[in-house]
């Protein structure tokens, strides 16, 4: 069940002449369930979701590492009540030993970071951020493309920063973070408090499903002439080359090539949300077992 939780930002972001000030901000979290404690649609301080946070005390046992999946390969994937019983069991296993760590997807635009995120907020029970709409509401701006248009992208780049900083306080929490967050250093010292999981997809499946959805959205592709794939295509090779020593600072990397190549798959597009999210899960599992193993050698 999703619900939304008013909440309040209290922060400082930065103005338009690029100085700081403190400014109340409304945002919007969607709560995977009520378990944070707060009624729909009641405002609550940042704050007082920082104050649930359960204290982290080291419990390692040593971690089981398993995989549920029986079934011939490629088949596993398509079978959407069997994913949903792999995704539940692998939440089950990794919950106790992420310690109420965030998890911070990153990837590049349209890489799925919000589709995923919103899947292990779901059976986490851990609350679901989109970076990008938590800069909007701190600004006051509806959308990422406007506050381009109005400021600048330093602006938003800057204000992203603090959206991130904010974050970095909390707990039990699934951000999905802007495609451009990981070119900053400060942004990855952030995300460090939690476990940080790459979305790793091939250019052109991007590209695709992006053209299916337009690039109105995103500013960084907007500016392009020709049709929509050629345009998002050369955008994000262009944008990837400059990510490309970034987005291997993640903790844990999920590659729909190798995945697809797993199963047997000859195009990512057969590759479901529910399916990237159990890897998701299962690669974050195998970082947790290798830390809790060289912490206890
Ligand atoms: N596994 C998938 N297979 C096919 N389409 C997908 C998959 N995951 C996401 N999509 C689609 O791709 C588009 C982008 O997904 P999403 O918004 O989750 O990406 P994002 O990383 O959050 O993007 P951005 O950084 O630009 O906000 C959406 O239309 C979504 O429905
Ligand atoms: O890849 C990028 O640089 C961006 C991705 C979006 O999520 C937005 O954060 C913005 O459009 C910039």
């Amino acid at each position: 069940m999703e619900a939304s939780v008013s909440f309040s930002l209290k922060s400082s972001y930065l103005t338009k002449n690029d100085t700081k000030f403190g400014r109340k901000c409304t945002g919007i979290v969607r709560a995977s369930s009520l378990q944070l404690g707060f009624q729909r649609g009641q405002t609550v301080d940042l704050a007082d979701l920082t104050r649930n946070r359960v204290s982290i005390k080291s419990r390692n046992p040593p971690l089981k590492i398993s995989c549920c999946h029986k079934q011939p390969a490629g088949t596993e994937i398509h079978n959407s009540f069997d994913d949903a019983l792999i995704l539940k069991r692998k939440a089950q296993d990794v919950l106790p030993y992420l310690n109420e760590r965030c998890i911070y997807l990153v990837g590049m635009m349209g890489s799925g970071k919000t589709t995923v995120g919103k899947i292990l907020s779901e059976v986490l029970g851990y609350s679901f951020f989109d970076s990008d709409k938590l800069v909007e509401q701190a600004v006051g701006i509806p959308s990422v493309a406007q506050i381009f248009k109005e400021h600048s992208e330093a602006f938003f780049r800057d204000n992203e920063s603090e959206v991130l900083k904010d974050l970095s306080t909390m707990h039990r929490l699934v951000v999905a973070t802007g495609g451009g967050a990981v070119i900053r250093p400060v942004n990855w010292k952030y995300m460090k408090h939690g476990i940080s999981v790459w979305l790793d997809v091939p250019l052109d499946a991007l590209a695709r499903r992006i053209a299916a959805v337009g690039t109105a959205s995103r500013p960084l592709l907007d500016k392009e002439s020709g049709d929509p794939y050629t345009k998002a295509f050369a955008k994000l090779t262009a944008l990837f080359e400059q990510r490309s020593d970034a987005y291997p600072n993640a903790d844990v990397r999920v590659c729909l090539e190798d995945m697809a190549s797993k199963h047997g798959l000859s195009d990512v597009s057969a590759l479901s949300p529910t399916a990237i999210a159990i890897e998701a899960l299962l690669k974050i599992e195998i970082f947790l077992a290798e830390k809790v193993a060289v912490r206890n050698s």
